[in-house]
């Protein structure tokens, strides 16, 4: 099949912003395709060429790109970054490059699906020496047989940001529409599987029988069970009719999977972390018997025995060097509460039995416990106000309450698990741009500008932002803003959305200045939530609910 044939699918998406017709033309394109391609052109829609949770990263940075571009087309680097400046994306600034070159050394052959697909594929598997030139050589092979338009996509995909308006939602309805599927059987297999190529494929071969077989497999990262917020204590439990109360942990969330020998840790947002901290993988392993399972559990940074800065141990999952030191000066515990698989899918199980059986196969040690909890009901329900008190105490958060008798819900946050904070709740959003500062702060971004999510999955700016941030913060923020930079408008600055910040603030307000159509008194910045990703910042629709409440 023809590289082309996607790309017109692009822009044919890129051209409606109604989800709908998004899903329409997507439909409409997965029921031609063969079995063999629908998977690729199913990450391909996604602008990615692996199942989002795998850990292979094409690792070819802008600067490269650009280079590769600049020589495809006979021009300088300098005049492809003035082309991405004035044109706000690398593809765009390919697309207008290739229509102003007159020389017709392109389509040297026609690019075909698979060959680009596996080209790019093959990118995340060069390493070692010389394998930047490897790189290149390969992008240069894509880009020298391209048309202005698949030069356009080939770029937005190695930089994965295809600028076309589609998200997993829309994907995934696309597949369900295609091969008349039911919608709560795909979205069931994706929470389970996360892999959308593979829905289609069996969706297409197998229908929706096929699909309802899919299940839990370890290594395969799953979507994990939300929270909502808690209105109170006693009255969340008793709504239960009993509850198991947890100390809630601040750290970031873990899925812990092993299979036969190898142990993997993901993050709340699928991102494989085990090569980063390789005393956990090995403690863990000891924890555990030799068998395949997947736990969850929340990891948190301590010193003195004490909960430290959700920060520290995001610098710690990130990083890649000098991994020993980070061992010492940023120690890890893990607090387990939960068992998905243990030599079987255990997720139907209500949470009692997967709690039981957590604790009966799991030998803790100073560094692998478990969540501490107690069982409350009507009888005693001072006991949750304790457990709560006392978490606070210690530097946590606050309690989950969760319900003993409910399966593990993968991906939907749901009345089944609650959490109960000492502090108000706080909104997760991205960074869409931002306002250099002035005097000595005019090298920093002083002001962030940040947006939700609605139902279409467009981006509807919310506020700015500039209160919270402390010099690292900002540095690191800074930095960040550099790196995602679109382009520079006077004191503006427009950035891709990849930074996801939590906010607290003081009121929702009604707002005609802002997308969202409100905007947000007194917004501060908790935090930088490198843990989450674009698909979990908070959409328009909660905070119109929350408005309203
Ligand atoms: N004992 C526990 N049981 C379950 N979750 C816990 C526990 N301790 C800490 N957590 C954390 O609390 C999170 C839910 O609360 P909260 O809303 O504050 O976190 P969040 O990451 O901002 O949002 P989300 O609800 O989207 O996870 C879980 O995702 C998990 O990371």
């Amino acid at each position: 099949m023809k590289y082309q044939e996607i790309v017109d699918v692009y822009e044919a998406l890129a051209a409606t912003t109604k989800r709908l017709e998004k899903t329409d033309i997507l439909a409409d394109f997965f029921s031609k395709v063969d079995s063999e391609t629908l998977p690729k052109v199913v990450l391909m829609s996604l602008g990615i060429v692996f199942p989002t949770w795998s850990e292979e990263e094409q690792g070819l940075g802008d600067k490269l790109l650009m280079k590769a571009i600049a020589d495809v087309v006979g021009v300088s680097t300098s005049s492809v970054e003035d082309q991405v400046r004035e044109q706000g994306d690398i593809g765009a600034a390919a697309e207008k490059l290739y229509e102003s070159k007159s020389q017709t050394t392109f389509f040297s052959k026609q690019l075909t699906i698979d060959f680009v697909f596996n080209n790019l594929r093959k990118l995340t598997k060069i390493s070692g020496s010389r394998s930047t030139s490897r790189k290149i050589a390969i992008v240069l092979e894509l880009l020298s047989s391209a048309t202005a338009t698949e030069a356009k996509y080939i770029s937005r995909t190695i930089i994965e940001e295809l600028r076309i308006g589609v998200g997993e939602g829309i994907v995934r309805d696309g597949i369900s529409n295609a091969f008349n599927i039911d919608k709560p059987v795909t979205e069931r297999a994706h929470m389970l599987t996360n892999d959308l190529g593979l829905i289609a494929e069996v969706a297409k071969n197998e229908g929706e029988d096929g699909l309802k077989k899919l299940s839990l497999t370890p290594g395969r990262p799953v979507k994990p069970m939300l929270a909502q917020l808690a209105d109170g204590i006693n009255s969340s439990i008793l709504e239960m009719g009993g509850a198991i109360c947890e100390v809630k942990y601040d750290g970031i969330r873990v899925q812990i999977h092993k299979k036969g020998e190898e142990l993997k840790i993901f993050t709340r947002r699928l991102d494989d972390i085990t090569l980063a901290i390789p005393e956990m993988d090995r403690y863990i392993q000891k924890a555990f018997p030799d068998e395949d399972f997947i736990a969850e559990g929340e990891m948190i940074a301590t010193k003195d025995n004490k909960p430290i800065s959700f920060q520290n141990i995001l610098q710690r999952v990130r990083r890649k060097y000098n991994i020993e030191k980070a061992i010492e000066n940023t120690p890890l515990n893990l607090y387990l509460f939960d068992l998905l698989y243990f030599k079987e899918p255990m997720l139907d199980e209500p949470l009692s039995f997967r709690r039981n059986k957590l604790e009966s196969i799991l030998t803790t040690s100073e560094k692998i416990h478990l969540s501490e909890m107690t069982k409350v009901d009507e009888s005693n329900l001072e006991d949750a106000t304790n457990l709560f008190n006392t978490a606070i105490g210690e530097g946590n958060e606050g309690i989950m309450i969760k319900n003993p008798n409910e399966p593990y819900i993968p991906g939907i946050r749901g009345k089944k698990m609650l959490k109960f904070k000492a502090e108000p709740e706080t909104l997760d959003v991205v960074v869409v741009g931002g306002t250099y500062g002035v005097g000595k702060r005019a090298n920093f971004i002083g002001s962030y500008l940040v947006a939700l999510r609605d139902a279409d999955d467009q981006l509807k700016t919310l506020v700015y932002v500039a209160t919270g941030l402390d010099d690292d913060t900002l540095a690191t923020l800074t930095e960040l803003m550099q790196k995602y930079k679109i382009r520079d408008k006077g004191t503006k600055i427009e950035v891709e959305p990849k930074i996801i910040l939590e906010i607290a603030y003081s009121e929702i307000v009604k707002s005609p200045e802002y997308e969202a159509k409100y905007s947000l008194r007194f917004p501060v910045v908790k935090r930088i939530r490198n843990d989450k990703g674009i698909n979990d910042i908070d959409t328009v629709e909660r905070l119109k609910s929350m408005y309203k409440e």
